[in-house]
């Protein structure tokens, strides 16, 4: 996708075609996941022996934000697809600034779902994907960078609710301008809402765990990753919460 064209973001079939690609992404992201245990101490604050000095929260937050610092200052937030985790400290960065084309309204770097999807993933997704319960002190390190891999691709993806959703608006903007001016959110997610293309994409995520989710010379064919827990995790996390980013996208969307 290239966002200094516009006319090529703002087609529904190519960002579909980019939200399959993810697909790959983000269950390549679990399967690496899912080589360690839940590591519960990761996402604690203040744990004892893993206290980070004139630091208040978990170790993932610590090591999520130093990596965000480090890459805004190589301009990862200033393309329109990436979304930051902790947009109150990233810095400017020394390179010149990239000119993207205004694609999205100027509030969309407001519409941040990340603490939402932090939190959904620690609580609900790593029960579903890591190798055991318990604590693996010599893997926390590896635990918190697989995380953190884990966790952007997530926020790529349901981020990308912005653009469903600005192209969307352009293909029916009468319909969704009565619509946000009545802020009738229970028509708008009727209207972004497209079940057949729900249903295709689990449907797809069953296939494709079922053959990258498994090492085909493992005699005893273990899984690494299940098809019940995939789509369960797209049925019931992602796709709802890329809805709740299309829906607050288009409330705000006829702002000056
Ligand atoms: O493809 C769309 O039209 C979207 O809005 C994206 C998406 C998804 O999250 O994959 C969300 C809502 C639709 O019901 C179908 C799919």
């Amino acid at each position: 996708m290239d966002f200094t064209r516009p006319e090529t973001v703002l087609d529904l079939q190519n960002i579909r075609n980019e939200l399959v690609r993810m697909e790959d992404t983000i269950i390549f992201k679990f399967i690496e996941r899912s080589h360690f245990a839940t590591c519960p101490s990761v996402y604690k604050e203040q744990h004892p022996g893993l206290t980070i000095p004139n630091f208040e929260g978990s170790f993932l937050d610590w090591a999520l934000l130093n990596l965000e610092i480090t890459q805004s200052q190589i301009r990862r937030f200033e393309s329109p697809d990436e979304t930051p985790f902790f947009p109150d400290k990233i810095k400017k960065s020394f390179l010149p600034s990239i000119n993207y084309p205004q694609i999205l309204a100027p509030y969309a770097p407001e519409v941040n779902y990340n603490d939402k999807i932090k939190d959904v993933y620690i609580k609900n997704i790593i029960p579903l994907i890591s190798r055991k319960d318990g604590d693996d002190i010599n893997n926390f390190g590896s635990v918190a960078a697989s995380d953190i891999e884990c966790l952007q691709s997530l926020s790529r993806r349901i981020h990308f609710g912005k653009f469903v959703a600005e192209a969307k608006f352009q293909s029916d903007i009468p319909l969704y301008t009565k619509l946000i001016k009545d802020k009738d959110v229970e028509k708008i997610m009727e209207n972004i809402t497209n079940s057949a293309v729900e249903e295709k994409i689990l449907e797809r995520l069953t296939k494709k765990a079922e053959v990258y989710g498994v090492d085909p010379t493992n005699k005893k064919g273990e899984r690494r990753i299940t098809p019940e827990y995939l789509v369960k995790i797209y049925k019931e996390i992602v796709i709802p919460i890329t809805k709740e980013v299309e829906v607050e996208y288009l409330l705000r969307r006829l702002e000056d």
